[in-house]
């Protein structure tokens, strides 16, 4: 049987979804080669609860609570790793990581390339063998998920979808092996913008098509859990609007959404915490605003009437003003309040006064400026400048 067929009569079984078909759906998995032992379950398909809806436990599963408390919520919902370690050869890719991905928002993770984010995110999955250390979504391996979709949707790699196959059938076969409805599979499509190209195969997509493909893939199941892998990769400017606006409104619903990326002004409007690695590592688990604050200097923007004068009495006290436009000078390592304070000591008019925020692209520059294995010769960017890039290659 080609993949062609079997893709398309386990799709045709999935929408009629009756029990006495998941056989018939098996065998058409098999015959694509799909490993199903692990993620066929037994029975029928069941209705997704609505979103913010919490079903019971099922079969020993760490379900969701329906009047849950925020104690049981986190620890039915969190990503957890705990001093995992994953060796590649002599290449340490995770180094005795331990951090905690809460629900109720979402947890930017960062590092440069090769700092081991995608490593660590296949351990979460099951997709890799720690050599130590454990992953657990709601305090259970991966394997040990009964109906992996409705515990955990992941986007790891959007080009991972079968070709041959169309949109809604790829989608029909993963949700046939969930136990999840051919209506949800619609919901998602339209959800995703893909609906007008439910029918048209895989190998005809787009990038951004693809990844919204995937997204569709990893919402499937309604999960609680959401882990994504540069999500607004080759996403037109609607799309990244539209994937940010998701993410904000899935981590509002209560669920843990944990995003990696080296958008880092897509980043800073998305993410509310940063987990951020280096060579393996953890530098940093914290509130993104505590993050770009520790991990940049303090700067004010001042405007006046005679700048010489201010420069002078700034220099005077130990501070160092630099032009920034026409009558426009930026003083570093001072807050509003030191200048404005010194400007009225000394008469100085003040026209404008304001703290010049620092952006996390600057933080994350200054944290991981000696912990990138892979840079380009060009040294880090300026406070406050904006050709920082951004480009995955160069971080
Ligand atoms: N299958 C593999 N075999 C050998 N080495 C690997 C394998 N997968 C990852 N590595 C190595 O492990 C380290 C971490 O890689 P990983 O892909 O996890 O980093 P990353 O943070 O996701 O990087 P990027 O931002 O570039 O995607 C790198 O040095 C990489 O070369």
């Amino acid at each position: 049987m080609t993949a062609r067929a079997s893709g398309a009569r386990a799709a045709r079984a999935a929408r009629t979804a009756a029990p006495g078909r998941a056989r018939g759906i098996r065998r058409a998995w098999a015959a694509d080669d799909v490993d199903t032992s692990a993620i066929l379950p037994r029975g029928p398909p069941r209705a997704l609860p609505r979103a913010g809806e919490r079903e019971p436990a099922r079969g020993g599963g760490p379900g969701r609570p329906r009047h849950g408390t925020v104690e049981a919520m986190t620890s039915q919902t969190s990503i957890d790793v705990h001093q995992l370690t994953k060796d590649y050869g002599v290449v340490r890719a995770v180094d005795r990581l331990t951090f905690r991905v809460l629900p109720g928002r979402v947890t930017g993770f960062l590092g440069p390339n090769g700092a081991g984010k995608s490593t660590t995110m296949r351990m979460v999955l099951g997709l890799d063998r720690p050599d130590s250390g454990t992953a657990t979504l709601g305090g259970r391996p991966y394997r040990e998920l009964d109906e992996p979709l409705r515990h955990v949707g992941a986007l790891l790699d959007a080009g991972a979808a079968h070709g041959a196959r169309t949109a809604r059938d790829h989608l029909l076969c993963l949700a046939f092996s969930n136990r999840i409805t051919a209506a949800r599979v619609d919901t998602v499509l339209e959800e995703t913008g893909l609906a007008p190209a439910a029918e048209r195969r895989v190998r005809t997509f787009s990038l951004g098509m693809r990844q919204r493909l995937g997204i569709a893939a990893a919402l499937l199941g309604d999960p609680p859990v959401l882990m994504l892998d540069e999500p607004a990769n080759g996403l037109d400017p609607e799309g990244i609007v539209w994937i940010r606006t998701l993410m904000k409104r899935l981590a509002a619903q209560g669920r843990t959404v944990l995003v990696s990326s080296h958008l880092m002004a897509e980043t800073a409007l998305t993410a509310d915490h940063l987990v951020v690695l280096g060579r393996g590592r953890l530098l940093a688990d914290t509130p993104m605003e505590t993050f770009v604050r520790e991990h940049s200097r303090p700067r004010a923007r001042v405007r006046t009437t005679e700048p010489e004068r201010l420069r002078s009495e700034l220099a005077r006290a130990g501070l160092t003003a630099e032009p920034d436009g026409p009558d426009h000078w930026t003083v570093d390592r001072a807050a509003p309040d030191d200048i404005g304070a010194l400007a009225a000591r000394h008469g100085i008019p003040v026209l404008e006064l304001a703290e010049d925020k620092a952006s996390l692209e600057e933080a994350y520059l200054r944290l991981t400026a000696d912990r990138a294995e892979f840079t380009t010769s060009r040294p880090a960017p300026a406070p406050g400048s904006t050709r920082a890039n951004t480009a995955k290659q160069e971080v």
